[in-house]
């Protein structure tokens, strides 16, 4: 939670957590967007998420989706499921597990992370997004992004992101970010997404030696730096 507060908050966006119910509608009266992440939650917090969506769709807010280990516990797919069912969403950020379990497309995920599985990416990533009439961003060593039909690929990355545990939490809050100031879902998740993995990637590239443990601070520091220039000169994608 910490580290997608900070990173947001050195990109430029102003980061505010919420786990009140009382307190939902004027929290999503005051914001620009709502990122929803699934990572840990309780029954009651359940109600308030719902809550909390149902404000957003009122007024008009885009939500993004973190549905984190979804594929790995079926529970947790039940619950995220049920919340989709009542909700427009604009984005669903998750990884290969994640949006497989999503797209009712059999998959071994573990825990946090993406697992294994034999499925076309992209055919998943799309299905999601028709199901869901919303954008998909399935990262990974390779980010796909897809409204259903279009697909962006971006090819920027390093594996000190899987090192590094909440990175794609603060890219799903990034993307969040963008859609509170760009209207076209897809075109902000593009851009968060390509700003998130240059930044990480030139992080890499300027350690001596590549840890984890000293990349998350250095990350959300690249987070504070990186400029449109510097975007638009390593950016690699399609
Ligand atoms: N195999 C990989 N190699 C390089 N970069 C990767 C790889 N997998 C993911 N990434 C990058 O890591 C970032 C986070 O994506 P990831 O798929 O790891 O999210 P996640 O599984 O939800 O992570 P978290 O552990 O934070 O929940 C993205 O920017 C993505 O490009
Ligand atoms: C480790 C972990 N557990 C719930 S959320 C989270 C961070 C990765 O999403
Ligand atoms: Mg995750």
């Amino acid at each position: 939670m910490q580290d997608v507060a900070n990173g947001i908050n050195a990109l430029g966006a102003s980061p505010i957590m919420s786990e009140e119910q009382n307190e939902a509608e004027a929290m999503v009266k005051m914001c620009n967007s709502v990122t929803i992440n699934l990572g840990a939650f309780t029954e009651p917090q359940l109600e308030q998420i719902a809550t909390v969506c149902a404000f957003a769709n009122k007024y008009q807010k885009p939500i993004v989706i973190d549905p984190v280990a979804v594929g790995a516990v079926e529970y947790r797919t039940e619950r995220c499921n049920e919340l989709l069912d009542q909700i427009d969403v604009s984005v669903i950020r998750g990884n290969a597990g994640e949006v497989a379990a999503l797209a009712d497309v059999a998959w071994n995920s573990k825990g946090i992370d993406a697992g294994e599985g034999t499925g076309d990416l992209e055919d998943i990533a799309k299905k999601l997004a028709k199901k869901r009439d919303c954008v998909v961003v399935e990262s990974g060593k390779t980010d796909i992004i897809t409204d259903g039909d279009a697909v962006v690929r971006i090819f920027n990355e390093t594996d000190l992101f899987k090192l590094h545990v909440g990175s794609g939490d603060m890219l799903s809050s990034t993307i969040g970010c963008f859609c509170g100031v760009e209207k076209d879902p897809f075109e902000a998740a593009q851009t968060a997404t390509v700003i998130f993995d240059v930044a990480g990637e030139l992080v890499a590239k300027s350690m001596k030696q590549p840890l984890a443990g000293s990349f998350g601070p250095q990350l959300i520091d690249e987070l504070h730096l990186v400029d449109v220039k510097t975007v638009e000169k390593y950016a690699q994608y399609e």
